[in-house]
C-alpha cells in the first residue's frame, strides 16, 4: 500500500541545541534504514520549506502509523497522510 505523506518540521526555538542535533541525526539514520528496507521509496525536500513530501510503501495503516510515530522528530512535526490508489490512466499500473 502506498501513502503520500507531507511532514512539516516545527522544532521549538528554545529546544536545547544538543538535543536538536541528536534528534536530527537519529531521524536521518532511521529514515535511511527505512529507505534501504524499501519502506520509504521517496523523500523530497519541499523547496523553501522545512518540510518534505514522502512516499511510503507499507503493508497497512498500522505499519505506517508505527513508522511515523517512531520518527525521532515526530513530536515536532505536523504530518498529513494521503492514501494512494491506482489511476486508471497510468500506463505503469
Ligand atoms: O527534514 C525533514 O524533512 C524531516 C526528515 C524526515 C526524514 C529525515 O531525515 O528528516
Amino acid at each position: 500500500m502506498l501513502y503520500h505523506v507531507r511532514m512539516d518540521v516545527r522544532i521549538p526555538h528554545d529546544l536545547d541545541p544538543d538535543v536538536r542535533d541528536d534528534t536530527i541525526a537519529r531521524e536521518k539514520a532511521y529514515a535511511q534504514e527505512l529507505q534501504r528496507a524499501g519502506k520509504w521509496p521517496h523523500l523530497w525536500r519541499i523547496a523553501g520549506e522545512y518540510a518534505n513530501f514522502s512516499v511510503f510503501d507499507v503493508e497497512s495503516h498500522d505499519e505506517l502509523h508505527q513508522i511515523l510515530s517512531g520518527l525521532p522528530l515526530f513530536p515536532y512535526m505536523d504530518v498529513q497522510v494521503t492514501p494512494l490508489a491506482k489511476h486508471p490512466s497510468d500506463i505503469n499500473n
